[in-house]
């Protein structure tokens, strides 16, 4: 396979301490830098752990911006957490691309990718330049993931050559559900985790700029991260030694009531504030105790009783 490093590998340069930031702690500066591959790279080297979450519409891509996300990923968990349906495959290329235009509406300075949905990209690298194409022109977005290892090499290849940057991502892979029997944890045997690594070496060489690694042991994800060269590692599930990390919004703002993976941390209950919220404008509705005159508009002075006389009409409630 000309995709296959020889062995022994390449020198592994430098391992970071990557379990504290380097980056001081930091508010919401007012303007911010747009960010870019070259800025994600440097951010590799210097061990300064990217941080990327998804979006799926306007308001969400603008917290993101606001509040200090390097990349606003687009993600076919959309699919699931806003649509309603049971799995990723079920994504069209159109719906993504409607959620697409509404988050680059919202982005400014992160790095914006979006997924290639299931069946976007699986019929030849031809057919993934055409629809991906959509994606950056109709959707506005910079740059697409899609899933898979080997077999998505030469599409990967062809992608970037044509001018469109890839984020790979590979390890569980949620349009691979049915083929996988369910969402599992890979890379957990020495040959997984060797396919893995070749995966990973080979996306890199293709061209790919950054690559997602999802539910894989923290071993894994750290080698795979020593072994890249330049495309930075983004994990979900694969430990704390990757070069940046990424979360669904609604596992992070707790408002998914689905299942929970083991690699979710709950950052915020808005889950809890919307059911208060809701709650009490049902009961204020209920009670009239909303809304209040403070609330509402008044005729002016006179004019109701003119409409009386204009009308001939009396009010019927006190
Ligand atoms: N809300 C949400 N969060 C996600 O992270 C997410 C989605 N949706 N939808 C698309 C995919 C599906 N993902 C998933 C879904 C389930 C597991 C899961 O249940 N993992 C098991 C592994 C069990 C094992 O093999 O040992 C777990 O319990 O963590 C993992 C990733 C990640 N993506
Ligand atoms: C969880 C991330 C990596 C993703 O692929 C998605 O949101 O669909």
């Amino acid at each position: 396979m000309s995709y296959l490093r020889s062995y022994p590998p390449r020198q592994i340069l430098s391992v970071c301490r990557r379990w504290m930031s380097v980056r001081p702690e930091e508010g919401t500066p007012l303007t911010r830098k747009k960010i870019t591959i070259q800025h994600l790279h440097g951010m590799k080297r210097e061990c300064s752990p990217i941080a990327m979450l998804t979006a799926y519409d306007f308001p969400t891509a603008r917290a993101c911006e606001a509040h200090g996300v390097d990349i606003t990923l687009v993600g076919d968990s959309l699919a699931q957490v806003c649509l309603g349906y049971d799995d990723t495959t079920r994504l069209t290329l159109d719906e993504m691309i409607h959620h697409c235009r509404a988050v680059a509406r919202g982005s400014k300075s992160p790095f914006l990718v979006a997924d290639m949905p299931f069946g976007t990209y699986q019929a030849g690298p031809e057919d993934a330049v055409h629809n991906a194409v959509r994606l950056v022109r109709e959707g506005g977005v910079e740059a697409v993931k899609i899933e898979g290892g080997m077999e998505v090499v030469d599409t990967v290849k062809r992608l970037t050559t044509v001018g469109i940057p890839v984020m790979s991502h590979i390890g569980l892979l949620p349009q691979r559900r049915a083929m996988l029997s369910g969402y599992r944890v890979q890379g957990r045997s020495a040959e997984a985790a060797r396919d893995l690594l070749n995966s990973a070496l080979a996306l890199e060489d293709a061209g790919a700029f950054a690559i997602v690694l999802e539910a894989i042991p923290h071993e894994v994800g750290n080698h795979i991260t020593q072994r890249l060269g330049h495309a930075a590692t983004i994990g979900i599930g694969a430990g704390w030694e990757t070069d940046g990390q990424v979360l669904v919004w609604d596992d992070v703002m707790g408002t998914w009531g689905g299942h929970q993976p083991k690699f979710v941390r709950k950052f915020g209950d808005v889950r809890l504030e919307v059911e208060k919220g809701v709650r009490a404008y049902v009961q204020r509705v209920r009670n009239r105790s909303f809304p209040t005159p403070l609330e509402s508009y008044d005729m002016p002075i006179g004019e109701m009783e003119r409409f009386y006389q204009l009308t001939g009409e009396r009010a019927n409630r006190p």
